[in-house]
Parts: C-alpha cells; structure tokens; sequence
C-alpha cells in the first residue's frame, strides 16, 4: 500500500546483484572446497538457490550478508521439478553440474515469464562442447563422456547462455571461444569468481570470451557487485517523486545508461565514486528511450523508466529490443490514469497525471513500475498486489523506502 506524493529524501544502500547472486551459487557447484560470498542480497531467489543446492548435498551457511556454499558432498541428483520450476536462474545448474560432473537433469526454468524465454543457445552451447541432450517430460537431460572445448557463436547476445557456456566450459579439455557473448558487468563478475577458483577465462565483458578448460576447481571468496538495476529503479524514484537521494554502494560506470537519460530528461545528477545523488525537478522533458544489451539501457529497468515517463511533458517512447512484450504494467498503469499506447515492441507514453487504483504486478519489474507509479500519486493509497514478485529482486523495498519518507506498508494477509 502506497500513500504517494511524498518526495523521497536521503541516502539508500544498494545490495549486490541478484543477477550475479544467482549465478554465482551455481557456479560454486564446480569447486571442490567452500566457496564464500559476501554482499549477497536478501532475497526470495536467492533462498530458492540456497534449497536447490541443500538438495543436491551441498552445506550452506549464512551469516548476514554472507553465504559459505560447501559443495564437497554435493552430486548430480536429478531435479526435473519443484524448486527449480521457481527461478529462471535454475538454468545455471544445467552448466555447473555438466562442468563438474558431465551430466545434469534439470526441469524446465520458471522465473518471470512476461514471454517466451527460449534457451536454444544454452543447448547450443552445452551440445558444441560435447554434450548429448533430450528432453524429457519437460527436464532438460544433459550427458557428456567428455567435455571438448569449441568455438561457438551464439545467435543472440545472451546473459544466461553465456554464463552457462562459461561454467561447462572452465572444466572443458581445450579451449572454448565464445563469440557474440553478452558484455553485462555480470559476467564479468561470475569470470572474476570462476578465475579466483582456479579458472583460465579471459575476455569477459567483451563480444570474445576465451576458456581454456582446468582439471579442477577450488574454493575462494568473493564480494558481489552492487546491484545496478536495483540502483536505477531508486535512482527513477527519486526522479519521480521530485526528491533528492543518494543511492550507496554503486558503481556509477554500470549506471551510465540511465544517468544519461535521466539527464537528458532534465533530473539533475551527481555521481561520486560509490554513489550517485539524484535530485529531482518540477518539469521534465519527454525523451526516447532504447532498452538494449549491455552497455544499452536495460530492458530489466524498461518497466520503472516507463512509470516516470508518465511525468514527463509531452510524448515520449519507449521501446525494448531485448523484449518485445515485456509490458505487463502497461495495463495496470492505465489504471492509474496513465495514457500509454502499444505499438509493435515500442510503448508511447503522454505525460500524464496519475492516481490511486488498485494493481497487480505479474512480474518482478512490472512490480518496480507500479511502486514507482503509486510513488508518485497524492491523492489516496494505491495498492500493488502480487509483491512476491517484487521480493526476486528488492531487498528491504519498504523499508528503504520508509526510510526516504515515502508512506508504504505491506498488509498482512
Ligand atoms: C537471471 C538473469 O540474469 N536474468 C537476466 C537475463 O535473463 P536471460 O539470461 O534469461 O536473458 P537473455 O540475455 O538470455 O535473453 C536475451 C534475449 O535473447 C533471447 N534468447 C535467449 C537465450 C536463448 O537461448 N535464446 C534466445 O532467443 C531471449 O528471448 C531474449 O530476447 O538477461 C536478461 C536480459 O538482460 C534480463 O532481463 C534478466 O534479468
Ligand atoms: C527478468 C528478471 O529476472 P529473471 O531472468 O530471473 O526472471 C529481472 O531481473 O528483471
């Protein structure tokens, strides 16, 4: 429930990256020794992960911020449902237990699904490396004698094939070369962890990947990185509500993106080295945006921009390469008096006053958009329905809210 109008005000630490979370407890599978992580966010995914793995065998400890993965009991055990229906990220198993032990049955992923998410390329990738696969009353079979580094061009920049690839790959004999990799600062973390293990993989970041494969892994520690699409939706927040905040613990290059946009759109920004301050202002100019791969505008903070978009003067457009359908808030907005048009894979949005209604998030980012949305209204309480969604991927939402001044609560049911 959101009493709006309130402009939020102070300073939000940000979490690290479920992004990278996610992909990082799988990635552990490969060590034969205790991995830990540190700046790991609170979230429900991230609990999934943690029971998935316990299932498997592995011995997980948590202490605040801080996760311990021993994988050393952990085996193959075939999951083709529940829990791993739950997560998208449950696709990460498929390469961490093929690297680690040359086979994995695994239930086709759940996660959001604002549309059809293929995963053609992680097969792809797992059958250029060796690997025979079937699919078998709706789980993936993956078997390997042998994992056989190759050169595989993926056919659309992806985060999750390329980070799959990644994970056999670091226990593949020879070199495997991925090419048209996906460059988010994701991966470039689960490379920095996987090398800190005893991986040889260079180029992460880049279109060009390079593993030459290791006989074995070991554990080691790792602080995640901050979390940019959490950042950015405060950062869209603090634009929305004519605030003034300052979101902590970022890195400011993964956050260039919006904070060209949102100063395109007249919000005034300061960046420091680990946080950026946001300062609202009363007008603001319509804008087009682009959601791209990275170093593009994410397509994961497509859903929030697209809510402050509603307070800009005149029209502006939106449109998301990565996913054509990915407005599931659009109607929900319109509830609130937003006046936004579909067109194609693009949304047209007139500036427009919002108000109070009731609404339901169907995804994880839909549920960003209509908080930041109730945010920004005065006149009543708009009450966001499905927010288990919104736990996936926001920590602490309310009460790093609360704390900035905003009037929200969740009711109990
Ligand atoms: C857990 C995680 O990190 N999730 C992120 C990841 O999802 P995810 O890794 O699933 O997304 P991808 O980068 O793979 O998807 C990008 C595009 O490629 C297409 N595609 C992808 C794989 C494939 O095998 N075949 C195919 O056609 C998808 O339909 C989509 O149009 O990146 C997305 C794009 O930045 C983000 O929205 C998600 O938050
Ligand atoms: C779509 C998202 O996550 P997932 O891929 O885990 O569903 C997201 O984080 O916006």
């Amino acid at each position: 429930m959101i009493a709006g109008g309130r402009p939020l005000r102070g300073t939000v630490p940000i979490s690290g990256a479920k992004n990278s979370a996610i992909a990082l407890i799988p990635a552990a599978i490969l060590a034969e020794s205790p991995v830990i992580l540190d700046n790991l966010p609170e979230l429900s995914d991230v609990n999934i992960y943690t029971e998935l793995l316990t299932e498997l065998g592995a011995v997980i400890e948590r202490q605040g911020d801080q996760m311990k993965i021993d994988p050393t009991s952990l085996r193959p055990v075939p999951m083709p449902n529940g829990n791993v229906k739950k997560l998208r990220a449950s696709y990460y198993m498929m390469g961490a237990l093929l690297g680690r032990f040359g086979e994995a049955v695994i239930g086709l992923p759940g996660g959001c699904n604002f549309e059809p998410r293929p995963i053609d390329q992680h097969i792809k990738g797992f059958e250029a490396l060796g690997a025979e696969i079937s699919n078998e009353y709706g789980a993936i079979h993956i078997r390997a004698k042998k994992l056989q580094g190759a050169k595989i061009y993926l056919d659309v920049v992806s985060v999750g094939a390329t980070i799959n690839i990644m994970l056999a790959a670091s226990r593949a004999k020879g070199a495997t070369i991925i090419e048209n990799a996906a460059k988010e600062p994701e991966i470039i973390d689960v490379a920095t962890l996987l090398n800190a293990m005893g991986a040889k993989i260079k180029g992460a970041g880049t279109e060009t990947i390079r593993v030459e494969g290791v006989d074995s892994l070991h554990g080691c520690r790792h602080s995640i990185i901050p979390d940019r699409i959490q950042a950015a939706t405060y950062m869209i927040a603090a634009a929305a509500t004519r605030g003034d905040v300052v979101v902590d613990n970022v890195i400011p290059k993964h956050l260039e993106a919006v904070t060209a946009k949102l100063q395109e759109m007249g919000v005034h920004i300061y960046e420091m080295d680990e946080s950026i301050r946001v300062v609202g202002q009363p007008e603001y100019e319509s804008v087009d945006v682009k959601a791209l791969v990275y170093p593009g505008f994410a397509t994961d903070i497509q859903s929030p921009m697209t809510s402050l978009l509603t307070q800009a003067r005149g029209t502006s457009m939106m449109t998301d390469y990565v996913y054509s359908n990915r407005y599931k808030h659009v109607p929900e907005l319109l509830r609130m008096g937003a006046r936004i048009k579909l067109e194609g894979r693009s949304a047209i949005i007139e500036g427009s006053k919002l108000s109070a209604a009731k609404v339901t998030a169907t995804d994880l980012r839909a549920g960003a958009a209509l908080v930041v949305a109730g945010l920004t209204v005065s006149n009543g309480v708009t009450e966001v329905n499905g927010v288990e969604y919104i736990d996936r991927g926001y920590d602490f939402l309310v009460d790093h809210l609360s704390r900035l001044g905003a009037e929200i609560w969740r009711e109990k049911l």
